[in-house]
């Protein structure tokens, strides 16, 4: 691979967002011979699927619908009548109270995978547009973890009588977020026998429930009035445009979330429509389909060179090793070809004072996709507050370009300690200046890269059969451990189950 760096710029657009390819090693004509070496004929066919919402998802038998929660099935198509604006606008007021007649002051969203990396990612990357006046400060929390580590954070700062609690779970059946819950209910009794009420008097006052199942949400005792559903045929890590961007909106606004949607509509426009050349997430499901296969890279490193990006290599984790990671077609028949690659990353800056000595001097090969925001303003601050963060933007951007350009080149000095291999192809996303919409758009281009790259691998990217096995092995290893069989595992299990 040529690492020249006088190569020319490639470099596609899109309102504010570019993808820059330069580093990627290919030229345009081998970019597009390689596409139309690699895309089904019926490309356009699929991917027109994919923007209308009738792609079919063959394992589960269902639709794709993920693009219609951003369009025709937005919760906030009219915020005026929607059941989804109301209820955040009602607890960003102050006007919804608690079972005891107090104003609630935090939100806990409690759910696990694409009930809860998209909404915390975009909540932390978006916090700051939350401008909508609030008279009334509510503050939104996260807890996912199965073993409640994140509660025992999370408890001790909030108070049981002014905490709602929103249940998001496509299934709502999902055991990680129903421990959690398990644990709440037993937290809040004191509180509430204390002041005469019972937990029937907590769910309901103190329980948002955000699901594609309304029946178990009923079952719970969530009265319909805090229900939001959302389509069996939205994927769960696709979920954060729809009813599960519940946390968001509390977080931002609605009016964030509505710009968000448009973002993303915006992208979903602009794949269905730009040429292979000027096409955002075509070209980064080329490049990254090139790199597995011709250059036989198996992973992807994300590396965001801004703060408010720092969940983005989890949520991109599990976009797109939950759908590519798989040794099966989208025929349920056995395949012989490497998939999706494992997808890492952390975030760039502090990733300098760790593990980017790996990735200069180590041995493995990797491909990178560095994410940078241009410009950043801080109107909040005195003149020479900003000055002083301008400043340092611009060094997270120069620090940026520079290890991007040592990864990609090389350097070789007069010692083996001063020897940098280089030729490790990197994409650039630019994002001229951090907004709801921006964000929104780079979201949906990694949704399409993603899908892409399964319909050439020919796999399915909308089921994950792969995540069954490992909790239906939990279920039996828990009932030994309860004493409801006496099932023998290996040494190395039954040690543990014995300490
Ligand atoms: O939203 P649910 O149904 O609780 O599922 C949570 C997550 O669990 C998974 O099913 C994997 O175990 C993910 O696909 C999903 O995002």
């Amino acid at each position: 691979m040529s690492t020249d760096s006088s190569h020319a710029l490639q470099r596609a657009s899109l309102e504010g967002l570019k993808l820059d390819w330069s580093y990627q090693f290919l030229t345009p004509k081998q970019l597009t011979d390689y596409a139309s070496k690699r895309l089904p004929e019926n490309f356009s066919e699929l991917r027109e699927q994919l923007i209308k919402g009738c792609f079919e998802n063959k394992s589960e038998g269902r639709q794709v619908t993920h693009t219609l929660s951003r369009s025709t099935e937005s919760v906030v198509k009219d915020p005026k009548t929607s059941k989804f604006a109301g209820i955040v606008r009602r607890l960003r007021s102050g006007n919804w109270l608690g079972a005891t007649g107090k104003p609630i002051t935090d939100i806990v969203n409690v759910g696990v995978g694409g009930s809860d990396l998209g909404p915390l990612m975009t909540s932390f990357a978006l916090g700051e547009f939350a401008s909508d006046v609030q008279q009334h400060k509510v503050t939104t929390h996260f807890v996912s973890s199965m073993d409640g580590g994140q509660l025992y954070a999370v408890l001790p700062v909030v108070n049981p009588e002014t905490t709602l609690f929103i249940i998001a779970s496509k299934s709502f059946g999902t055991i990680d977020t129903f421990a959690n819950i398990d644990t709440v209910r037993e937290w809040i009794k004191p509180a509430f026998y204390k002041a005469g009420k019972t937990e029937q008097d907590w769910v309901k006052d103190h329980i948002v429930g955000l699901s594609a199942n309304p029946k178990a949400m009923t079952d719970y005792g969530i009265p319909a009035a805090h229900q939001l559903t959302f389509s069996q045929s939205v994927g769960g890590r696709f979920s954060m445009w729809s009813a599960i961007g519940l946390s968001i909106a509390t977080t931002c606004g609605v009016r964030v979330f509505e710009r968000l949607l448009a973002g993303a509509r915006k992208m979903d426009e602009h794949f269905a429509t730009a040429s292979v050349e000027q096409n955002i997430p075509l070209l980064m499901a080329l490049t990254g389909l090139y790199n597995r296969e011709e250059r036989g890279i198996n992973n992807l490193a994300i590396l965001p060179y801004d703060g408010r990006f720092r969940h983005l290599p989890s949520y991109l984790q599990q976009l797109d090793m939950e759908s590519n990671g798989k040794q099966c077609n989208h025929n349920d028949e056995a395949i012989d070809y490497p998939t999706g690659p494992i997808i890492w990353g952390g975030f760039g800056p502090n990733g300098q004072h760790a593990f980017f000595q790996h990735l200069h001097q180590g041995y493995d090969s990797f491909s990178a996709d560095f994410v940078l925001v241009r410009r950043r303003e801080g109107p909040q601050f005195t003149e020479s507050v900003q000055e002083s963060l301008a400043e340092q933007q611009e060094l997270a951007v120069a620090n940026c370009l520079a290890h991007r350009r040592l990864m990609a080149f090389g350097h070789k000095g007069d010692s083996a300690r001063d020897y940098y291999p280089g030729g490790h192809p990197s994409n650039l996303l630019v994002i001229d200046e951090l907004t709801p919409e921006t964000f929104g758009a780079l979201i949906a281009a990694y949704e399409h890269k993603v899908f892409v790259q399964g319909v050439a691998w020919e796999l399915n990217s909308f089921d994950q059969p792969g995540v069954e096995r490992g909790k239906k092995i939990a279920v039996d290893v828990l009932k030994r451990m309860q004493g409801e069989t006496d099932t023998r595992f290996d040494p190395s299990t039954e040690a543990v189950l014995k300490g």
